[in-house]
């Protein structure tokens, strides 16, 4: 019979039936090659898909498309930054999955009025490459793209370039939680200043009232934040009148701005609640921050709500900086007359200096700014303006951190117990007070004492009976009396916050408790007494410390350390989130050798090369989003990031750092420490008078497992964009991706 199909006459003899074979196969496995990468892009890059998608379709100029799965940098300074939104935190837009493929139906979490829609475009022209649509009302709703993959910084530029060119955009909050890849949020960087951004123009513009107002109806608030301290303004504004309703300023305190060091001139303003005006413009005076400090790093978030506030806030934020004081506007530097303090900085209306021992409260009206407050354009603000922020800054707004941090013994003289003496050596005093705080009974040290049975692990949740055990030990010191700290290592678990903490108790002015009291997130009902019952006894000059590793990553821990004492010091061991999570998993498996290996747990699923986030050891490592919720509470002046891995290589010098932020005498120094070399760490130097060594035991210094290379090569990306954004709000980078890992 003849063949079928013509091709079946090759299949009649052995050779070519083979070959076929071997076509057909080889087709068959770069098909499913290609089905494969194309699935795993979507998972991975869904943004960059609908973004490409939108560059096609709605005909957005992008230069360049927009990056895909490859890591290269794009070559283009024009490209479509993410505006994205999880379930919790919608934001301008939402990107929506119809059907295999992204649709770049992005959904507006607002409507915006027609005549708002210019304004809204070249406010946002920077921030959303989006398309607008008009709504069955009339209205435009704004549609945004998103893009982020792997990429942590995003140099763009816009149709509409604003005065001074924004050099970077960095992914404020990059999160693949759920495997995908989101940015909940952009930081811009500026390298001069914060007048960069049409935002600012825009308010400059608004403030100075020279102009018709430009709406920023659809953002509901904004934050300014800064780490010098300065003083801020937020406002909201009705949105009727023009141009001149400062007089609409609300100079009560809000809630949430001590932490921030933001002077709020809006009642509403509350973090994380929907007390915020509804339709509100906001006109955050930004200025005033810039002018009165010496150097600032501000950071602008400009929060989106949902008008109907059933759903949560979302961010966005601008953050800009001058790369070095001489950046500062020459204009800036000479304001007031004649009070340039060589530094190009202002002088005057500057925050008083936390460090510093005095807290000058008084009225000065020497200090009074005239009318001559400047935003950053130059332009003087109004005096109304300035007048309250001067009053709310002179009154003590419990906002504006103070410096005075009761407890905390600042040194007025160079006369110290435990002091150095002119050779260099510790007097005996100075190593007698290595004896004062007795060891916690979870304390592990290398040869425990006779009877002392090591608790293992230290790190693990403090029981009730080495709390009342704990608390026993403090209650036999018959001195001082019991207070609540006034400092508080607050993370992270495993960066090293016990050895700092052990080197902090061999301070004279410090004492602390031993055991972890997580009283903020696992005790906090047992109430305040309870938690001031388990603290050593102080006196005066000395300082109460506690560290509990969970509470940076406890919800609940950043209000209610603030609700207890807003001026409470706050530090934070931070370490190579990598290593940090393999120290995590190495504390586990210690205790659970059954578990399945890092690799295993590190993925949601291996093969597409999806991080699970939502891995506590890894979740942990993502220590910009945490900090984000502290920032809400606490000025980042208050916060000290200590570098776990400096606490290793160079402890004196970390030790340093600490002791200065705790206003503390410098009695810590290289003195102290000695390298172990059977630990492998530092340790404390043996006190003269005792026989007990003072390295840390062995939960601490475990030897971890390898982990195979490939995963850690993940790992790194997976944090790189957290990592930028941790170093964008800390100002500090810990250079951790130069970091060779196990
Ligand atoms: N001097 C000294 N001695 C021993 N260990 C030191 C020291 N300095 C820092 N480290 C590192 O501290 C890591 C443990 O961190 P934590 O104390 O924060 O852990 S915990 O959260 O309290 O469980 C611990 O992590 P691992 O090495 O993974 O065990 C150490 O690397």
């Amino acid at each position: 019979m003849a063949p079928w199909w013509p091709g079946a006459a090759l299949l009649s003899t052995k050779a070519p039936r083979k070959l076929v074979f071997l076509f057909t196969l080889s087709l068959s496995v770069t098909y499913l090659f290609y089905s494969l990468l194309s699935c795993y892009s979507s998972l991975q890059f869904p943004l960059q898909e609908a973004g490409v998608y939108l560059q096609e379709e709605r005909g957005f100029s992008l230069v360049d498309p927009i990056r895909t799965s490859s890591s290269k940098p794009p070559s283009s300074r024009r490209e479509v930054l993410a505006i994205h939104e999880t379930s919790q935190r919608p934001l301008l837009g939402t990107l929506e999955r119809k059907s295999e493929k992204y649709s770049p139906s992005i959904q507006s979490t607002r409507t915006y009025s027609s005549s708002q829609e210019p304004t809204l475009q070249s406010m946002l022209g920077l921030l959303i490459a989006g398309d607008r649509r008009k709504t069955k009302s009339g209205g435009f709703s704004l549609s945004g793209v998103s893009t982020l993959g792997d990429n942590s910084k995003s140099s763009f530029s816009s149709s509409e370039p604003p005065q001074q060119s924004i050099t970077e955009a960095v992914p404020k909050r990059a999160s693949t939680l759920d495997g995908s890849s989101r940015v909940l949020s952009v930081s811009y960087i500026s390298e001069l200043d914060i007048s960069v951004s049409p935002l600012a123009s825009a308010l400059r513009t608004r403030v100075s009232g020279v102009e018709a107002p430009v709406s920023f109806t659809g953002l509901d608030s904004v934050h300014i934040t800064s780490s010098g301290q300065s003083v801020s303004t937020l406002d909201s504004f009705p949105s009727t009148p023009s141009g001149q309703s400062l007089s609409t300023l609300d100079s009560s305190p809000g809630p949430s701005s001590p932490a921030l060091g933001i002077s709020t001139l809006d009642s509403a303003h509350q973090p994380n609640t929907a007390a915020r005006a509804r339709n509100s413009e906001i006109i955050p005076t930004l200025s005033s921050s810039l002018a009165a400090s010496t150097s600032f790093n501000a950071n602008v978030i400009l929060e989106s709500r949902d008008s109907s506030e059933r759903n949560p806030k979302s961010t966005i934020a601008l953050l800009a900086r001058p790369s070095s004081s001489a950046n500062i506007p020459a204009h800036l530097s000479s304001h007031p007359p004649g009070a340039s303090n060589g530094n190009n900085a202002v002088e005057s209306f500057s925050l008083p200096d936390p460090k510093s021992s005095t807290v000058d409260t008084s009225p000065d009206p020497q200090k009074k700014p005239p009318t001559s407050l400047y935003n950053l354009s130059g332009q003087s603000l109004d005096s109304q303006i300035s007048d309250s922020l001067y009053s709310s800054v002179q009154d003590g707004d419990s906002r504006i951190p103070t410096q005075s941090y009761p407890g905390i013994y600042i040194s007025t003289s160079g006369e110290t117990s435990g002091s150095l003496d002119s050779t260099g050596n510790e007097t005996q005093r100075g190593f007698s007070s290595w004896d004062r705080t007795p060891l916690a009974a979870t304390e592990m040290i290398l040869q425990p004492p006779a009877g002392y049975v090591e608790k293992e692990p230290q790190e693990s949740s403090t029981t009730e009976e080495e709390l009342s055990r704990r608390n026993y030990i403090n209650t036999t010191a018959d001195y001082g009396d019991k207070r609540l700290p006034q400092a508080i290592i607050i993370g992270v678990k495993k960066g090293g916050t016990r050895a700092l903490l052990e080197a902090l108790r061999a301070h004279p002015d410090v004492r602390a408790v031993g055991v972890e009291p997580h009283f903020f997130d696992r005790n906090y009902d047992k109430g305040l007494e309870w938690y001031r019952d388990l603290m050593p006894r102080t006196v005066d000059g000395q300082i109460t410390m506690e560290k509990t590793p969970s509470y940076f990553v406890t919800n609940e821990a950043p209000q209610r350390i603030h609700s207890m004492a807003k001026d409470t010091k706050l530090i934070v061991v931070v370490r190579n989130p990598i290593t940090r999570a393999i120290s995590d998993y190495t504390q586990t498996l210690s205790k659970k050798p059954e578990i399945p290996t890092f690799e295993v747990l590190a993925f949601k699923n291996r093969t597409l090369g999806l991080i699970d986030a939502s891995w506590s050891a890894l979740r942990i490592g993502i220590y910009a989003l945490h900090l984000e919720s502290w920032m809400q509470y606490f000025p980042l002046s208050q916060i000290l990031f200590v570098s776990g891995e400096r606490l290793i290589s160079n402890p004196a010098e970390e030790l340093a750092k600490v002791q200065d932020f705790l206003g503390l005498r410098h009695i810590i120094t290289d003195k102290h420490f000695y390298f172990n070399k059977t630990k492998g760490f530092p340790c404390l130097k043996k006190p003269e008078d005792t026989g007990a060594p003072r390295c840390l035991g062995k939960s601490k210094g475990r030897i971890h497992p390898k982990i195979d290379p490939d995963v850690i090569r993940r790992l790194k990306k997976f944090y790189k964009p957290f990592n930028a954004m941790f170093y964008q709000m800390t100002g500090e980078d810990f250079q951790w991706e130069k970091e060779e890992l196990e």
